[in-house]
């Protein structure tokens, strides 16, 4: 192993528009090559421009990247040099791993910004990836499935947690709701881990806080055709009203920045249904590039690094 070099640290998230313009290559490439109709684009311009014509995860992204290798750089580890690649606009995946190539990195880690891993998302990154180095014919990439049990990300979701619940009185009985980014159903039939571990991350923060009331839900499901999981946490937020809830905490534990899916579908969708049914509800705040969160994010790559090829 060539300890002295730098290792390459592959960021990869999935990456948003930088511009109105943007907004058609980007929904064309999730959809896989498959133009968006007038409407649908219209659909995802007007909730971009709810949220201020952009979508601020372009730049927590960065910072994320940067701010994790700085941490690195510091911790007496071997040195790195952060790659940010993209899963759905550039620079994508593909140009970040033939960057390392073109800079002779050797060795390098991946890990996805999403803590969950289901076939469909941190999968299909690593797909991405390794189909790259192979046939560039390199890095040696060492990749991270999931990191949503790591004691140091708990610890954060945790406190990110207890301070929602902060903002409602201390005698307030708050439901407090887990939720992730939904996926075809179809994942089910291939045993995909996806929701058992949004399951175990939530309980095991519930279990940290000793929450009395909480639960799970699944949120922003596209329009396919096909059934998504749930239930939605819109359905769920008017199940817990004529259950009698009046105050909900919500916790989008599947993402780590503030976007499209907490700035609109939670901040503004979910908030409207909410105060519609007598409902006060709070989010927690994103994870972004808060230092904690980071040095949760340096110990799962040093880990993986120490493992080497072991597991790979
Ligand atoms: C699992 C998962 C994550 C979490 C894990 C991870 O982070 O990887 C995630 C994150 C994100 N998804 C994002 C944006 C979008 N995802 C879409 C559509 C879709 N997502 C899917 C899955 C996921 N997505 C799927 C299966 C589709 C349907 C595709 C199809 O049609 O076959 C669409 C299309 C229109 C719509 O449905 O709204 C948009 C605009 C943004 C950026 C937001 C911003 O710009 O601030 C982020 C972080
Ligand atoms: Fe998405």
């Amino acid at each position: 192993m060539a300890k002295n070099e730098v290792l390459g640290l592959l960021v990869m998230a999935y990456g948003t528009p930088r511009s109105a313009e943007e907004i058609l290559p980007y929904y064309t490439h999730i959809r896989r090559g498959r133009p968006p109709s007038q409407e649908q684009l219209d659909d995802l311009t007007r909730r971009y421009q709810a949220i201020g014509g952009v979508s601020p995860l372009a730049a927590i992204t960065e910072r994320q990247a940067y701010g994790l290798a700085e941490i690195l750089n510091v911790d007496g580890g071997r040195k790195v040099r952060p790659y940010i690649g993209l899963k759905h606009t550039s620079p994508f995946i593909e140009d970040a791993v033939k960057a390392m190539n073109h800079d002779g990195i050797e060795e390098a880690v991946g890990i996805v910004l999403a803590p969950h891993y289901s076939t469909m998302s941190i999968g299909s990154y690593q797909k991405t990836a390794l189909t790259a180095s192979a046939s560039l014919g390199g890095p040696k990439l060492w990749l991270i499935d999931s990191w949503h049990m790591h004691p140091l990300f708990l610890q954060v979701l945790a406190n990110r947690v207890a301070e929602g619940l902060q903002k409602f009185s201390s005698n307030a009985e708050v439901t407090t709701i887990f939720s992730a980014h939904s996926l075809p159903e179809k994942i089910l039939q291939i045993g995909d881990p996806y929701p058992d571990q949004l399951k175990e991350s939530g309980e095991a923060v519930a279990r940290m806080l000793q929450l009395k009331h909480y639960t799970f839900a699944w949120q922003s499901a596209g329009q396919t055709g096909e059934p998504w999981l749930g239930p939605d946490i819109l359905d769920k937020l008017r199940e817990l009203a004529k259950a009698g809830c009046r105050n909900v905490l919500s916790c989008s534990q599947g993402f780590v920045a503030d976007h499209l899916e907490v700035l609109y579908d939670i901040d503004i969708e979910a908030k409207q249904l909410a105060a519609q049914l007598g409902i006060r509800l709070e989010r927690t705040h994103q994870m972004n590039d808060d230092r904690e969160f980071l040095k949760a994010l340096a110990a799962v790559v040093r880990e993986r690094e120490n493992k080497g090829d072991e597991t790979a």
